[in-house]
């Protein structure tokens, strides 16, 4: 197995080295955390069925004790079978994402040897709490998925999720005026924590649907395929 090493302070997207050691290409990791029930399955679904006709896309789930969030995306065939992973982290799923990604790191790899080569692999935590981010080494770049009905409070209460993701979603806009969200409000919060990084308000009940995340995947898949155009050598991290 490889672990391509990077600078965990790497703030900007699509940090890591493009290329498998073999140096082909490999595809580029997004990964979506954020609490419990907030639309992470949901969007990784509607990510799937989206962009598959446009990119070669495969999934590793995330999930305690259960493959339960694999076995969705497998029932509403987002993707052929082969192309969904599930890792049951059976310990904090903070760990599996941050401090020792290896079961994650295989399943990405043997996707890439399996049904390779990809274009684009979404990693899927478990549900948790604010504080769950992924390591550098694991994903290239990571979307934080809250949703209103969490309290509208939560942008303003930061944590690493909120304020570092490369972008964050703000789920279930549907749902606000049932639960008394002032979206505004959480825009406004979500702006004083987290600068220029983008922030996109979305419900999966809406028309838009998952368009502008979608939007977003292909910005930060465009950028990855211009890296991959630089020879290997050029674009290697240097081991830490
Ligand atoms: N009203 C509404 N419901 C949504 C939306 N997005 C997701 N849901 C629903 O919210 C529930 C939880 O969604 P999931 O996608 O399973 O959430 P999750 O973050 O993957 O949950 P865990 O994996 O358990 O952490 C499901 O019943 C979804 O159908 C939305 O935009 N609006």
């Amino acid at each position: 197995m490889h672990l391509n090493h990077t600078h965990e302070s790497d703030g900007a997207a699509v940090s890591a080295d493009a290329h498998r050691p073999d140096g082909t290409r490999r595809a580029l990791r997004i990964g979506l955390g954020g609490p419990v029930g907030s639309g992470k399955t949901a969007t990784v679904a509607a990510l799937c069925q989206t962009l598959r006709t446009e990119l070669s896309l495969a999934v590793v789930t995330n999930d305690i004790y259960t493959r339960e969030d694999a076995e969705f995306l497998l029932r509403e065939a987002v993707l052929p079978p082969e192309r969904i992973t599930a890792v049951e982290t059976g310990a904090c799923p903070h760990t599996a994402i941050r401090d020792d990604i290896s079961a994650n790191l295989e399943a990405v790899e043997d996707l890439e040897d399996e049904v390779g080569p990809l274009d684009l692999i979404l990693v899927e935590s478990g549900g948790d709490n604010l504080t769950a981010t992924f390591s550098r080494g694991l994903v290239d770049a990571q979307i934080f998925v809250i949703d209103v009905a969490g309290g509208d409070d939560i942008p303003r209460k930061g944590g690493p999720g909120v304020t570092t993701a490369d972008l964050l979603v703000v789920n279930k806009t549907d749902l606000a005026p049932y639960v008394g969200s002032d979206l505004a409000r959480m825009a406004a919060d979500a702006k004083a924590q987290r600068a220029e990084l983008p922030v996109v308000f979305q419900s999966l009940r809406s028309e838009e649907h998952v368009t502008p995340v979608a939007r977003w995947v292909r910005e930060q898949h465009a950028t990855w395929t211009k890296k991959q155009t630089a020879p290997a050598s050029t674009t290697a991290e240097p081991t830490q």
